[in-house]
């Protein structure tokens, strides 16, 4: 599989053992107590030791401070640090020097105008996970299994590597990858059965659009070749 995928909030064996078992370069663990998908600095860790060296272990935190950092970092181990809140770009230089992991810094999409606040990030943020805007009401900045309008990106500066992100599902992962050739994706709530439970079946159907989406892809990539 070509397309790079990233599971999130995963929080039981099975599901970090599916994922990677299924082709993901990506697992993220989740530290925000509001969220469904919260896990446990040495739980994330214990599920991480099965998988490390097989997939990125992402540690996602929200305006974290440098105590609960250091205790992720120290009790996981990750191999770069998803930072999902308001933390600013000299925030992102601090915690790359500090820890000396990538960054990956998401950033929250709805119209044209959310995608300048990529610029002031350029050449700081390892990677950006672009997600939609929360809706209204919900106490969570990701994991609300909604989209953004996807063609948005077709002002986006070829060089910035992003993960697109948002409300993906095996019904519109197609859609997603046709439209907007990304070469990472995120799911999180797409690939689950209710708020924080991970369904086996979806991730493997989520993983078998990918890859439909990459044969469809290439076919039309081929005919387009052949007929001009
Ligand atoms: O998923 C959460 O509960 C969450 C909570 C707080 C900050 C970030 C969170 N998720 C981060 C992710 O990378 C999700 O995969 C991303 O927001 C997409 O989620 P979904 O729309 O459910 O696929």
């Amino acid at each position: 599989m070509k397309t790079e995928v990233k599971i999130c909030g995963l929080k039981t064996a099975e599901a970090v053992d599916r994922a990677v078992a299924l082709g993901a370069r990506h697992t993220g663990f989740i530290f925000f107590p509001k969220s469904p998908r919260n896990i446990e600095p040495d739980d994330a860790g214990r599920l991480a030791a099965r998988i490390r060296g097989k997939a990125k272990i992402v540690a996602v935190t929200v305006d974290a401070d440098s105590d609960l950092l250091d205790e992720i970092v120290s009790a996981l181990s990750p191999d770069m640090l998803q930072l999902h809140g308001n933390e600013s770009p000299e925030h992102v230089l601090t915690v790359k020097a500090v820890y000396g992991l990538p960054v990956m810094k998401a950033l929250s999409i709805r119209d044209a105008d959310d995608l300048k606040r990529i610029e002031p990030y350029i050449g700081i943020a390892d990677r950006f996970l672009l997600d939609a805007k929360p809706p209204a009401g919900s106490e969570l900045p990701g994991g609300n299994g909604v989209s953004f309008d996807w063609r948005l990106l077709d002002a986006l500066d070829e060089g910035v590597d992003y993960m697109l992100s948002g409300g993906l599902n095996a019904g519109n992962i197609g859609e997603a990858l046709a439209l907007t050739g990304a070469k990472a994706v995120d799911t999180s709530s797409g690939v689950e059965s209710a708020p924080g439970v991970k369904d086996l079946k979806r991730m493997e159907e989520f993983f078998d659009a990918v890859l439909r989406a990459e044969t469809a892809i290439a076919g039309n990539v081929a005919l387009a070749g052949r007929s001009a």
